[in-house]
């Protein structure tokens, strides 16, 4: 290829509007491969297969009170001034059943948890009664008429036996959880959390243990990205940041590739003449997917794949990467986790003050969520450019501008898309 050529090139690249390159990342994410791991471990990882109930739940008839099990027919007739006397012929604890059968004129005691005998239609609580005892037996007074199945969960209440609880690709937390315990599902199935290498690109980065120098910063891309990984299930390989040589870039972008499920690349994608990954991916040794999308910032996110492995190459600016890893690899890492349409979740808000800037391409802006008189409110950072690191940490959102001329009033609705997964 001519210099003339390479340049044109890398000038004038095609924007590619964010969903049509989600779409085609898509493409290229399988679910991964499965391992099991003991139920206490399975916490935040992704469910493999589906659960179904084995057996219904509760499995048996269940007291809901300390009390009495009762037939409620012998309570029709009883009053204040006119209590009927059952005789109490079996104590159950929570953990036992019961031999005997409730019949008309009987009742047993009973404890929060324990089986229902059968013949019983009802538990009356413990307040509710009197005890006394008459020739040696037990005997229970009710005053009240009691409903039939009056503190009595039936079977099957919450599941019934062949439902299905949870899905592939579900992530495992505390209600998931209790319900693998609830079911002795104690090995859990769950996707192998996808192995994401990391590196940084630039001549300026010193690593986060050395002391400033002139014209050089911390390298910051490379740990944040890691967390995003972490945070979106994945299992962060941190690679040494390289210097803006092409070859070097080269030979590890490939060793990555070879090595790891998906490479994350920040830096380098523009059109500075040390721009290598720009260059890299033009380069041949992998498929470009794309190197411009219609947003802003990351308007220079890039991405490529060989061998059925995806590279993404993001921006060296850290709110640049920080978005294009929400929008391309965030849902990738999840659906080699079997999730399907995994990208950020999208609520509409109320835009709470003008936003001013224009562009020709959608904006994600970050921002902040608030809840006032039942409305959602965006409220953007108060400095949203792409270079900028600092407003990362305050955004559990981002607010999508779409391209606008003029100023977007405050009072529009947007959408914005969820950033924290506590939240979705
Ligand atoms: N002539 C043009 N210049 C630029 C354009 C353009 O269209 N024409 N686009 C601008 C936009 S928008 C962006 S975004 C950036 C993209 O830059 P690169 O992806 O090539 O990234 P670098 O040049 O390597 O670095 C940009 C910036 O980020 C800092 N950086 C880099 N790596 C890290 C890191 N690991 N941790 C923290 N900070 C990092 C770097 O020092 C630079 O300040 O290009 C614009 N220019
Ligand atoms: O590509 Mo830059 O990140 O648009 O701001
Ligand atoms: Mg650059």
């Amino acid at each position: 290829m001519d210099q003339t050529r390479t340049d044109y090139d890398k000038f004038h690249r095609k924007p590619m509007q964010v969903k049509d390159a989600q779409r085609l990342i898509a493409g290229y994410v399988e679910a991964g491969a499965v391992e099991t791991v003991p139920l206490a471990e399975s916490v935040e990882r992704f469910l493999a297969e589906p659960v179904t109930a084995p057996h219904p739940f509760p499995r048996f008839r269940r007291s809901g009170m300390d009390g009495y099990a009762i037939r409620s027919a012998d309570t029709a007739s009883c009053s204040s001034d006119d209590p009927v006397w059952l005789e109490v012929i079996d104590e159950i604890p929570c953990g036992s059943v019961s031999s005997q059968v409730i019949r008309p004129g009987t009742a047993a005691r009973i404890m929060t948890g324990a089986e229902v005998p059968d013949g019983a239609d009802a538990v009356v609580m413990l307040e509710m009664t009197e005890q006394q005892e008459k020739d040696g037996r037990a005997r229970v007074g009710l005053k009240r008429k009691i409903q039939e199945g009056q503190n009595i969960t039936p079977i099957g209440l919450e599941v019934q036996e062949g439902q299905l609880l949870l899905s592939p690709g579900t992530r495992i937390s505390a209600g998931e959880i209790s319900v693998l315990a609830t079911f002795g599902i104690h090995r859990v199935p769950v996707y192998r959390k996808p192995r994401i290498a990391i590196f940084s690109t630039g001549s300026e980065l010193l690593s986060v243990e050395e002391p400033l120098q002139p014209g050089k910063i911390r390298n910051s891309n490379t740990y944040m990205l890691a967390a995003q990984v972490r945070e979106a299930g994945g299992e962060p390989f941190i690679l040494e940041a390289i210097m803006d040589d092409l070859q070097l870039a080269q030979a590890r972008v490939e060793s990555a590739l070879r090595e790891y499920d998906a490479v994350v690349t920040s830096g380098g994608v523009s059109v500075g003449d040390y721009d290598i990954m720009g260059d890299l991916v033009r380069g041949g040794g992998v498929e470009m997917l794309y190197n411009k999308i219609a947003m802003r910032p990351g308007s220079v996110t890039t991405a490529a794949v060989k061998d059925g492995k995806l590279l993404f190459a993001l921006s060296g600016n850290p709110g640049a990467c920080f978005v294009g890893f929400e929008l391309f690899v965030r849902p990738t890492i999840q659906g080699m986790m079997g999730r399907k349409d995994a990208y950020l979740k999208e609520w509409t808000a109320v835009l709470d003050v003008d936003y001013t800037k224009v562009n020709a391409f959608t904006r994600y802006v970050r921002g902040r969520m608030e809840v006032r008189d039942g409305l959602v409110y965006a409220v953007p950072a108060a400095v949203d450019e792409s270079s900028v690191m600092v407003t990362i940490k305050d955004s559990d959102c981002l607010i999508v501008i779409p391209p606008a001329k003029a100023v977007t009033p405050a009072g529009s609705k947007v959408q914005i898309l969820l950033l924290k997964e506590g939240s979705r």
